[in-house]
């Protein structure tokens, strides 16, 4: 089950049997995972089971404890410029009086107005104008950065992410605190951005649904193990029971929904 390959012909992520973990201690290990250009992959998974980690590891920034990875070909850490990176939920704190599109631009400038010349910033104006655009945000320009609701406040952050013009996103729990509908339409944005842009996009979620009618794999990561495959490949009573060592039943509804029960009454939910 873990050893899927992509039918794209240019690979963005290849793992073999991979471990990460922190210090000598593995957090996963025994990983096959294959993701093309142009593909949209959610990461589940309990909490702590490694998701992030899966991230770091992409984004060179934990050691390799076992097995092999490359990211376009390469090492992970020559491959950062090729990635856009929104860490989990990140709050503004209300003291932050800056409009929507001076703090897009913070992320092309470094953070640095000072000594950077016009053209740089009206390049960096231009960019970040596109990229908000590209993600259905160009309503909040003029506003303060601190008065967008949390759906809004991704959205940003994911325009932040592609004024670099990444090949690959990789966006962890943008979906984290939306309602269903700001779930739904945030889940579509970035399809239709992964479509229109071919660009890879990997996202760390709870709750599998709103994604379902948009994925093309996904990454399950539970009890030191992975496994990877199509949603229907991934989300059987057999795969899951065999991943978490215990009797783990999924169900669907009439409209595809999954829903997980296991022994643990109260347990994993999707
Ligand atoms: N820098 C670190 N040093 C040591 N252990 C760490 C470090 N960062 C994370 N961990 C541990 O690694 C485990 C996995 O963390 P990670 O953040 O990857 O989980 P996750 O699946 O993303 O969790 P969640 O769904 O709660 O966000 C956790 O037990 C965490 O405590």
């Amino acid at each position: 089950m873990s050893n899927v390959t992509s039918n794209d012909s240019k690979m963005v992520v290849e793992a073999k049997n991979l471990g990460v973990g922190y210090g000598q201690d593995l957090l996963w290990s025994g990983a096959n995972i294959c993701v093309g250009q142009g593909e949209f992959v959610a990461i589940l998974g309990p909490n702590g089971a490694g998701k992030t980690t899966l991230f770091r590891a992409l984004l060179g920034n934990i050691q390799i404890l076992e097995g092999d990875l490359k990211v376009f070909g390469g090492a992970p850490s020559n491959a950062r410029s090729q990635i856009g990176y929104v860490p989990q939920r990140r709050f503004i704190d209300s003291e932050i009086q800056i409009d929507v599109r001076e703090f897009a631009m913070l992320a092309l400038l470094g953070g640095n107005f000072g000594p950077v010349s016009r053209a740089k910033k009206a390049r960096a104006r231009q960019l970040v104008e596109e990229s908000l655009r590209l993600v259905g945000a160009e309503e909040f320009i003029g506003k303060r950065i601190h008065e967008l609701s949390g759906g809004q406040l991704q959205r940003v952050f994911m325009a932040q992410a592609m004024a670099r013009s990444p090949s690959m996103l990789l966006l962890d729990e943008p979906l984290a605190n939306l309602d269903m509908r700001a779930g739904a339409n945030l889940a579509q944005a970035i399809s239709d951005l992964v479509k229109s842009h071919n660009v890879t996009a990997l996202l760390v979620a709870h709750d599998l649904n709103p994604l379902l009618p948009y994925l093309d794999r996904v990454i399950y990561i539970a009890n030191h193990k992975v496994a990877t495959g199509t949603p229907d490949e991934v989300f059987t009573s057999e795969n899951l029971s065999r991943l978490y060592g215990m009797s783990v039943e999924v169900f669907r509804d009439d409209r595809g929904r999954i829903a997980i029960f296991s022994e643990l009454e109260g347990g994993n939910h999707h």
